[in-house]
């Protein structure tokens, strides 16, 4: 396809507002495209390389004006481009402004026969892989030439998108929904089908072709590559109501505090790639080094990465920014800041005859072969698969008190849909606002905790201000001691006894978290609290400066907005 071809569709496509014309423009250029489809899909969108490519045009906006410059002639230089750009703040319109061609020099009719006759899309796509392998001494004087050649070849028009795509600015209007409206468009394939190839390949250019080459079966039967990034699962807030009743039984994570990883082991290689598909394998040595140690068939494995202190406790999300796509420096870094994976799903697997797809197995089954692909179980997350709330918030508690940021709940039955944030994965949502609430009453415990209070009865100050009315019992996130502690201190406090229950006079007042205030007869103030989580004794407050039944009411009312 000619690259003036290209411009036009590309200056019609700018021209036209509504989405379902664009789609239609789009189609009819990746009709048109013929052999040069791969690279028109990625061109469209103002990529030059597929998003999971190591390879970077690396042109900064000086060496392209300087290049623009020169292919303009005597009388312009990089300067002169500033500042016309700064007029007209878009790159495109200034190139398609100036009086390009005519400029002598070895470069000028570089690029092949091609651009005997004017410049191709294969000729351009050429040209811009040879300027970003250009590397070391003089290769930014190298990519000048080769930009400048590119320049002198252009018309006006052709100038204008070069320059966009050459600086990352194509903003034609057209996303990642609309190329993928446009292959179904022009191939005649359902839209799913396309989207479902899109998430599990990554290439836009490999999808267009065999949409057009081979049809809707082949499309479905697109699997995932070893090397090549999927797109990532991603979960929705959630709570543990909608996960149990939903799901009936649901699998409970440690939700990591770090940066998605993606892990690719060929047999040989290890590539790390980012949420966004960007390869990051440089900067995480020890995940690779990990990897080589402690699998030894083909995988891919999601997971996170999670920076670490000496003593393995989990740093903060800013921490792992430090060393997630560092390029320079990384020796040194890691010796500061550590990283550690945490595997959580499994999409690629050994088989008897090579290597399977997992993405349509349930969760439960791929972490399964999750455990047995990893040999270090300690990198693998633990998972806690229960119908029990109970369990859930102390497993909760756990995850907290090592650091963590939460839990993540999953459908242990749920099939893996890359790039989805569907209801199957919910990361849960933490407590809206806690409540400072009163002790009035207590269990003692049972079992080991037989000689220690176990479960609180918790009251909220009344409207009046002189009564307390009750609202739910905690029992959940105290440890041992601060089992023990509190008991200790309501002991003064008992009025009186009867088997397992104690009546407490108010004096002691605990910061209570919990996923939901419901109205419920239960209790005397006439709403309960859902998972209720001990937080804190707020030894700062007095039964008079706990939380009123209005405040409850309060926030009952805001959580149905
Ligand atoms: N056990 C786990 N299972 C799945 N994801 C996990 C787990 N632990 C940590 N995560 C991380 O949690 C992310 C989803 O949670 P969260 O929404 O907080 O992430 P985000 O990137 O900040 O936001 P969002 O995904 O909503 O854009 C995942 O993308 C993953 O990086």
């Amino acid at each position: 396809m000619k690259f003036g071809s290209f411009a036009t569709f590309a200056a019609d496509i700018e021209a036209t507002d509504a989405d379902l014309d664009v789609v239609a423009l789009v189609a009819e250029l990746f009709d048109a495209a013929d052999s040069d489809l791969d690279v028109v899909a990625r061109f469209v969108q103002g990529r030059v390389f597929p998003a999971h490519s190591e390879t970077k045009l690396d042109i900064g906006p000086q060496l392209c004006y300087t290049a623009l410059s020169r292919a303009a002639g005597r009388n312009v230089d990089a300067d002169d481009i500033e500042a016309r750009l700064a007029e007209t703040g878009d790159i495109g319109a200034v190139a398609g402004s100036l009086d390009l061609g005519g400029q002598t020099g070895l470069a000028a009719f570089g690029g092949g026969d091609d651009h005997a006759d004017g410049l191709t899309v294969s000729g351009v796509a050429d040209e811009l892989a040879a300027l970003a392998a250009a590397a070391g001494d003089g290769s930014q004087s190298e990519k000048v030439t080769l930009l400048f050649g590119l320049f002198n070849q252009c018309t006006s028009r052709e100038a204008r998108y070069l320059a966009r795509l050459v600086l990352g600015e194509m903003r034609i209007g057209v996303g990642e929904g609309a190329v993928r409206d446009a292959i179904a468009e022009a191939f005649d394939v359902p839209t799913a089908a396309v989207q479902r190839a899109l998430q599990v390949s990554n290439d836009y250019g490999l999808v267009a072709e065999t949409a057009r080459d081979s049809g809707t079966d082949a499309l479905d039967a697109m699997g995932l590559e070893v090397g090549r990034p999927v797109q990532a699962m991603l979960a929705q807030a959630g709570t543990v109501t909608d996960a149990l009743d939903e799901w009936h039984e649901a699998a409970v994570e440690t939700k990591f505090d770090g940066a998605r990883v993606q892990v690719h082991y060929d047999g040989d290689d290890v590539v790390l790639y980012s949420r966004n598909m960007e390869n990051v394998t440089g900067a995480l040595p020890e995940l690779v080094e990990f990897v080589e140690n402690n699998v030894t068939a083909p995988v891919i494995i999601d997971g996170e990465a999670v920076a670490a202190d000496e003593d393995g406790d989990p740093l903060p999300f800013q921490e792992i920014l430090k060393r997630f796509r560092r390029k320079h420096d990384v020796a040194a870094m890691r010796e500061e800041i550590s990283v550690e994976l945490h595997a959580f799903d499994c999409l690629h697997a050994p088989s008897a005859d090579g290597g399977e797809d997992l993405l349509d197995a349930p969760f439960s089954d791929r972490h399964r072969r999750l455990r047995s692909v990893v040999d270090d179980a300690s990198a693998v997350s633990e998972v806690l698969v229960t119908d029990d709330a109970d369990e859930i918030a102390a497993f909760e508690a756990t995850a907290l008190e090592g650091g963590h940021e939460g839990i993540m709940l999953k459908n242990p039955a749920a099939p893996y849909t890359p790039g989805d944030r569907g209801k199957d994965w919910l990361k849960r949502k933490p407590d809206v606002e806690t409540l400072d609430l009163v002790v009035t009453g207590a269990e003692w415990g049972e079992g080991r905790r037989a000689s220690v209070l176990g479960t609180f009865l918790l009251s909220a100050r009344d409207a009046a201000g002189d009564g307390f009315e009750t609202i739910g019992k905690v029992a959940t996130g105290l440890t041992d001691e601060e089992l023990a502690a509190l008991s200790d201190r309501l002991e003064p406090h008992v009025r009186s006894e009867d088997g397992q229950t104690v009546d407490i006079e108010p004096a002691v007042v605990l910061e209570v978290g919990y996923e939901e205030i419901q109205a419920s007869p239960t209790y005397s103030s006439g709403y309960a609290l859902r998972f209720p989580r001990f937080v804190s004794v707020r030894e700062d407050k007095t039964p008079t400066t706990a939380d009123t039944i209005e405040r409850v009411e309060r926030l009952a009312a805001q959580q149905q907005q």
